[in-house]
């Protein structure tokens, strides 16, 4: 017998990730291809024409999972009883903006949202943020949403983890699905730590196989930190069928478990491991099983390595300071 239907929101449904990721969950890429689902589409009113569009093309394309579409522009009733909800809704960055310009039109979204997802999710509902700032979004949102467990709220930081891996698969010549266990410390910005230290390439360290600690150590990593300006620069708009992908994979692997021997990178609520700051969404290195997620611990770290957690760190306490001052409230 098939299982019940999961209920499924995404935010801002209307734009251009919510155009990527709405097929790709009615496809099985998130929750598996086994698992009904009904998606929930929020978007503002000014999106409404757009997003019913958006809900008559996904009943044309007649996806033999999608159980059902709610379109809405309340988010009281887009939020009821979701069992996961991907916030993608919000202002991307434009070229010549820094992330920090976003800041304000977003963080108030994310406030007001959050006592919807409260009030109307499904009792242990997982929620992935994706607008920018990703990480202080998500702050936000668990500051507001006091009944959701710390742990159910997260932030994308797989697209930075994928883009580390893709690049170390183009570098290398070797398939992407053969390079494993980068880190990706700290903010989804360019302050980000692509970390190759403990990753591998068909099961040999990268250092070893890529033979370059000068590009590992340089272009490597501003090159991932870069990407997402890269894309803006190239396209136009900011990378969306990359982010859809990568914003299945985070929950798919929270979800359904990372495979053993593996881990990805995810912005959870930072308990202080590795000396990260407490109190902000921070990058680390996790397993997941039955649901939950939990840190690789014990990873060696190199002062340099250290330097640049740090630095990473500090900008989202400087961050979360500055989204609480565009919001009145105290840090
Ligand atoms: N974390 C990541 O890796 C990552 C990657 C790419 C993009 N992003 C971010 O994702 C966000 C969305 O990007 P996009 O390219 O889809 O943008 P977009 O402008 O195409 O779509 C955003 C949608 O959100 C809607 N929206 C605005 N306010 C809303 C609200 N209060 N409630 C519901 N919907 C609302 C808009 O109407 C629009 O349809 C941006 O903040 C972007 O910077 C993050
Ligand atoms: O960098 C951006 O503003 C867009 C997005 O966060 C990305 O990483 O592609």
């Amino acid at each position: 017998m098939a299982p019940e239907p999961k209920r499924i929101l995404v935010t801002g449904a209307a734009g251009q990730i919510g155009y990527a990721i709405c097929p790709m969950i009615a496809r099985g890429a998130m929750l598996g291809p086994d698992q009904p689902v009904i998606l929930h589409m929020l978007d503002i009113e000014p999106a409404k024409q757009a997003l019913e569009g958006v809900r008559m093309e996904l009943v044309d394309a007649a996806y033999p999972l999608l159980m059902g579409v709610v379109a809405s522009t309340d988010a009281e009733e887009a939020c009821k009883g979701v069992d996961v909800a991907v916030m993608v809704g919000g202002f991307p960055r434009k070229a010549g903006m820094e992330r920090k310009d976003v800041m304000s039109k977003n963080v108030a979204i994310y406030k007001a949202q959050a006592s919807a997802l409260e009030k109307n999710a499904a009792p242990g509902c997982k929620v992935l943020v994706v607008a920018n700032p990703a990480n202080t979004n998500s702050l936000i949102l668990k500051e507001h949403a006091p009944s959701i467990p710390a742990e159910n709220i997260t932030c994308l930081t797989r697209l930075d983890h994928n883009r580390a891996l893709g690049q170390l698969s183009e570098r290398s010549g070797v398939h992407v699905g053969k390079v494993k266990n980068v880190i990706i410390w700290g903010n989804h910005s360019s302050t980000q730590y692509p970390d190759v230290n403990h990753a591998t390439i068909d099961g040999k360290p990268a250092r070893e196989v890529i033979g370059d600690d000068a590009y590992l150590d340089g272009d490597f990593i501003s090159t991932v930190q870069q990407r997402g300006a890269a894309i803006i620069k190239a396209r136009g708009l900011s990378s969306a069928l990359s982010a859809a992908s990568s914003a299945c994979d985070h929950i798919r692997d929270w979800v359904l478990g990372t495979p053993e021997g593996t881990w990805v990178s995810m912005g959870v609520y930072s308990d202080g491991s590795y000396g990260a700051p407490k109190g902000v969404v921070y990058s680390f290195p996790v397993t997941c099983k039955a649901g939950t997620w939990s840190i690789v611990q014990g990873l060696s770290i190199d002062e340099p390595s250290a330097a640049k957690m740090k630095a990473t760190g500090d900008e989202l306490v400087e961050e979360k300071a500055l989204a609480m001052e565009c919001l009145g409230e105290a840090a």
